[in-house]
């Protein structure tokens, strides 16, 4: 595995040690698992489905116990320590179990009302904050079974805000929504975020990770590939050349010539602008050579540049498979 920076697993929010989970059907669904979370960080835990994501986070939530190694949750065991640190943690696992008859501020009033330990007599005024938390002000006394998806899944954070808390364990929290939705939820997690919670979100998008976590770990087949803040992972997979021109049979002559490796053209009509790509050159290549070897080979540039990695390149270059989020 390949470690891209290395937190503290000692002040880490979560931090778990060889944990593994055979199925008693014999399926290793989670195996050998070192994950380590900072405090602060938005945490995403990628990976297509069947990666262990879920056994993952039930292990993480005492919900289940682990065949072997071992999960630190605000520094103390799981699940032996259950009692103390659940109490500090929302959870979003498996969609929200929501009464469809109550309104969404009655299921609020509800679920506090199960928590012995708040207080009866604030208990308007925590949901009317949680509520108004989740932008669920104004839908707040419709029926929940009217509300959309995406309004069930913040009426489910708002349940899991009702008490101030250090860290937020969301399984997949934009599966299903729209992209409206899911816009949503990616600006509550930030706002989240921004107040000092930790949050750990597991998802099988990419580019919602991109888009809304600092850190990220890799799971495939029960196995953890990386982990590190996001941009060093994109960044540690060299992006490409990109060439914009109609010569494109040319360009990628001389790039060859200059040593550029994988040159790839893409195919385009007659007389028409292509793009010729290529690996990235190493950092200390003078870019500007490059395109001087090009123009002064008479080739017509109209574009030249680097295209950053994304998260999918550096998956695809971690696993040497493409990112199959289907099943
Ligand atoms: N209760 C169970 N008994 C036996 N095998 C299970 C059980 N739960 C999950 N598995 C298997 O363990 C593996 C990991 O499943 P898990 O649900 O943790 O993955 P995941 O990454 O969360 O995927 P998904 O996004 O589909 O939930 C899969 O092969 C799954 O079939």
């Amino acid at each position: 595995m390949e470690e891209l920076s290395t937190a503290d697993p000692d002040t880490a929010v979560i931090a778990t040690r060889a944990l593994t989970k055979r199925y008693r059907g014999g399926q290793l669904a989670v195996d050998g698992l070192d994950l380590t979370v900072p405090a602060g960080s938005v945490f995403g835990f990628l990976g297509p489905n069947g990666s262990g994501k879920t056994t993952t986070i039930r292990m993480l939530m005492g919900l289940i116990e682990p065949t072997s190694g071992t999960a630190r949750v605000l520094g103390q065991p799981m699940p032996r320590a259950s009692r103390t640190v659940l109490p500090q943690v929302g959870a979003l696992i498996e969609g929200p179990a929501l009464y469809g008859f109550l309104s969404g501020r009655d299921n609020l009033l509800r679920y506090d009302a199960a928590d012995p330990t708040a207080d009866p007599r604030t208990r308007r005024t925590r949901v009317a904050a949680a509520l108004d938390r989740v932008g669920l002000t104004a839908a707040g006394g419709k029926k929940a079974k009217a509300y959309s998806l995406g309004m069930k899944q913040r009426l489910g954070l708002a349940a899991a805000l009702l008490q101030p808390r250090r860290l937020l364990v969301l399984d997949e929290p934009t599966n299903g929504l729209d992209p409206q939705g899911m816009r949503e939820i990616r600006t509550l997690v930030r706002e989240l975020a921004s107040d000092g919670t930790t949050v750990f979100l597991s998802s099988h998008l990419l580019d919602e990770i991109e888009q809304v976590c600092t850190h990220v770990a890799v799971m495939a087949q029960g196995r953890l590939i990386t982990q590190g803040p996001v941009a060093d992972l994109a960044a540690g997979t060299r992006g490409r050349l990109v060439v914009t021109t109609p010569d494109t049979a040319d360009a990628a002559r001389v790039l060859k010539e200059q040593g550029v490796g994988d040159v790839v053209v893409a195919e385009t009509a007659e007389g028409a602008e292509g793009r010729v790509t290529g690996e990235a050159p190493p950092p200390e290549r003078e870019l500007a050579e490059l395109v001087g070897a090009l123009v002064e080979a008479g080739i017509r540039v109209r574009g030249f540049g680097l295209e950053r990695a994304s998260l999918e390149d550096a998956f695809v270059a971690l696993t040497g498979e493409g990112f199959d989020v289907a099943g």
